[in-house]
Formats: structure tokens, C-alpha cells, sequence
């Protein structure tokens, strides 16, 4: 299955929402909807779920238009941030409640719902009732009730963001794992950067109701196109032209390079070498330590370096203090020139 979102634009009240929104979501792929509070995700989601209509533009499915399609009609799985299962049903029945309006054979949904228990593990709990159940076995029933109808489309919005941070880790994977065995065709919702690097296929960042770039997370974190894609995702120090000839004499200038000006070097924490000691060295330039935060195998750490502050990543085993002066060189290879 294919799914073309096509020129797709929404308004409410007046406001544009969604402008000119192209995507096509490949059999199998799994594509995560990535952008900060209020810039259109949801909306998308449930323009392709058929819960709303668009102003203007297409979807189809295999070729397919969808357009006159009712969102039960479209037979698309959809998993919610707040699970929604029926609270007076057990986990089998919440399981089986698609199949039962599908009017599927008794013996068929037993069948399909036992598989499908014994693929997000929750067997043991059929009988139970939603409210008896922690909230990453809620999601996981959740997953199971989408799945149920196979689905063509399988469509989840912040389906863990209301998860810890384990059960979110561990379920993460699971998920993963479900829709590549099942190739089904996936859109996720999230503003989590890294459930998105960890769980896509590709990533669509969004900024104010447009598609700032897509592509796959290594292409958004090492190649961002621009200043918005480039800070949502993963950590960045932004530096201006004349600070980056303060710092780094060396560094090509993005004139240098025939593109135009305006643009600011986004540097990586890590790409930046810390030289814990006070001799010059060749290509570094002189900072001074502010903080050191411990972050397990790494140490967040963040320098004064002429008149600007950067955030730099260091080994948790180099001895670093406070106030102490040092050394810091940059991997000219990994920073990139963006549009500011
Ligand atoms: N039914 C509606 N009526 C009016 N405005 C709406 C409606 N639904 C969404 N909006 C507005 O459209 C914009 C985008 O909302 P949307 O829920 O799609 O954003 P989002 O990226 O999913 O945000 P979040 O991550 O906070 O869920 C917001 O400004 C929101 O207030």
C-alpha cells in the first residue's frame, strides 16, 4: 500500500493549519510527523485518518482516492496518546470490538485476537479491564485493537507520550518491531526528536503548517537545511560569521563556498574537542569552563569562548572543573553552513 498526500491545506477560522502539505508514505515505511506544539500534526493525522476534511488537495491509497471514503470506510489502525479503550470491556473484547462491528465469524475473532495478545505480549491479561492494567499495557492493547481490523494504514498520534521513560523505550521498540513484521504503511505523530530519529524510516519536520524538510534522521541531523530543522533536531551551538572568524581563523566562510550570505554554522556538541589544558594549539581556540553536567557516559559541557557560549560533549573520563581553562577545536567536517 501507498499513501499520497497530495497539496493538502486547512484553515481554521481564517488561519492557515496545514499549507500545501505533500508526502507519500511507501509500503511498509515508517514515517514520523515531527515539530513542536501547534504546527499542524495532529491536523494531518486526522485529515489522512478521515476525522476531518481537508480545505484543498488529494489522498490516495494505491492510486486510490480517499476523498469520498468515511473514516471507518478507509480502514485505517489509529492509536491515541490517551489509549481510549472501553473502560467496561476486558482486553480481549476491547481486541476484538473491530472485528465484532466487521461481523467477523466467532471462531475467526478468537483466533486473530489471540494471535495478536501473544504479539504485544499481553496473553495473560486478557480478562482483565483497562483500569487493572499499567499504562504501557493499556497502549499495548491499544496497539493490538488497531491492528485487529488489519489495518491498511496504521496512523498513531503521541501514542507514548503519556508513558515513563522506560516503558516508552521498551514499547518504542515493540512498536517497530510489530509494523515491520506487519509492512504495514505507518504515520506517527510526535514532538520527541529522539523517538522519531529512533523509530522512522523518515522524518517530516514541521514548522508552522509547512514541511520545513524530510528525509531520514541522519539526513535531518547531519544535512539540516535550515536554522528551525537544524535546532529541533538534536542539540546545536548557532554561531555567526564574525564569531566563527573569531574562533576558528581557519573555517571556510560559506562566501567562501558561493552560497549566499545569511547563513549561521551549526556546530554539534560533539564535534567539538575539548584540549583540557591551557597551551595553544593549532585551530583551537582558547575557552574557558562554566558548567559540567553529568550525563552517564558523557559530560555536558559549556564553554566561554571569546564572547560566545558553546555547549560542547566530552568523554565522562576527562578530569574538568569549573573555571578551568582550556582548549577547544572543532571538526571542521561536521559543521554545517544553514540558512539563519
Ligand atoms: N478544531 C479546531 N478548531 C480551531 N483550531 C484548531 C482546531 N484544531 C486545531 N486547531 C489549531 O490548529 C493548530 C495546529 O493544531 P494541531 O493540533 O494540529 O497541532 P500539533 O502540531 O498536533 O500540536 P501538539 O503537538 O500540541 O498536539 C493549532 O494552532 C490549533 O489551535
Amino acid at each position: 500500500m501507498t499513501l499520497e498526500i497530495q497539496s493538502i491545506h486547512k484553515s481554521f477560522s481564517g488561519q492557515p493549519t496545514l499549507s500545501d502539505i505533500n508526502l507519500q508514505i511507501a509500503p511498509g515505511e515508517f514515517v514520523c510527523l515531527l515539530g513542536p506544539s501547534g504546527c499542524g500534526k495532529t491536523t494531518l493525522l486526522r485529515i489522512v485518518a478521515g476525522l476531518l476534511s481537508p480545505d484543498a488537495g488529494a489522498l490516495r491509497l494505491n492510486g486510490q482516492s480517499l476523498q469520498t471514503q468515511s473514516a471507518r470506510e478507509r480502514r485505517f489502525g489509529i492509536v491515541f496518546q490517551s489509549y481510549s479503550l472501553f473502560p467496561h470491556m476486558t482486553v480481549a473484547d476491547n481486541v476484538a470490538y473491530g472485528l465484532r462491528l466487521l461481523k467477523a465469524n466467532k471462531h475467526d475473532i478468537h483466533a486473530r485476537v489471540t494471535q495478536l495478545l501473544n504479539m504485544v505480549r499481553l496473553t495473560d491479561l486478557q480478562d482483565r479491564y483497562p483500569q487493572q492494567l499499567s499504562g504501557g499495557q493499556q497502549q499495548r492493547v491499544a496497539l493490538a485493537r488497531a491492528l485487529a481490523i488489519e489495518p491498511r494504514v496504521l496512523l498513531l498520534d503521541e501514542p507514548l507520550s503519556a508513558l515513563d521513560a522506560q516503558v516508552r523505550a521498551q514499547l518504542r521498540m515493540e512498536i517497530r518491531d510489530i509494523q515491520q513484521r506487519l509492512n504495514i504503511p505507518t504515520l506517527m505523530v510526535t514532538h520527541d526528536q529522539d523517538e522519531a530519529m529512533e523509530m522512522a524510516d523518515r522524518i517530516v519536520c514541521m514548522q508552522q503548517g509547512r514541511i520545513a524538510q524530510v528525509g531520514t534522521a541522519q539526513q535531518l541531523y547531519q544535512h539540516p537545511q535550515n536554522r528551525f530543522v537544524a535546532e529541533f533536531m538534536g542539540s546545536s551551538n548557532m554561531l555567526q560569521s564574525h564569531t566563527v572568524i573569531q574562533l576558528w581563523p581557519h573555517l571556510a566562510q560559506p562566501s567562501d563556498t558561493g552560497q549566499e550570505r545569511q547563513k549561521v554554522l551549526c556546530v554539534r556538541p560533539e564535534h567539538l574537542h575539548i584540549h583540557p589544558h591551557q597551551r595553544p594549539i593549532k585551530n583551537a581556540a582558547a575557552a574557558q569552563v562554566q558548567q559540567v553536567l553529568f550525563s552517564g557516559p558523557w559530560q555536558k559541557v559549556q564553554l566561554q569562548c571569546h564572547h560566545q557560549l558553546l555547549w560542547a560533549q566530552a568523554s565522562a573520563q576527562m578530569a574538568l572543573h569549573t573555571g578551568q581553562n582550556v582548549h577547544v577545536e572543532l571538526a571542521s567536517e561536521h559543521a554545517t553552513w544553514v540558512a539563519a
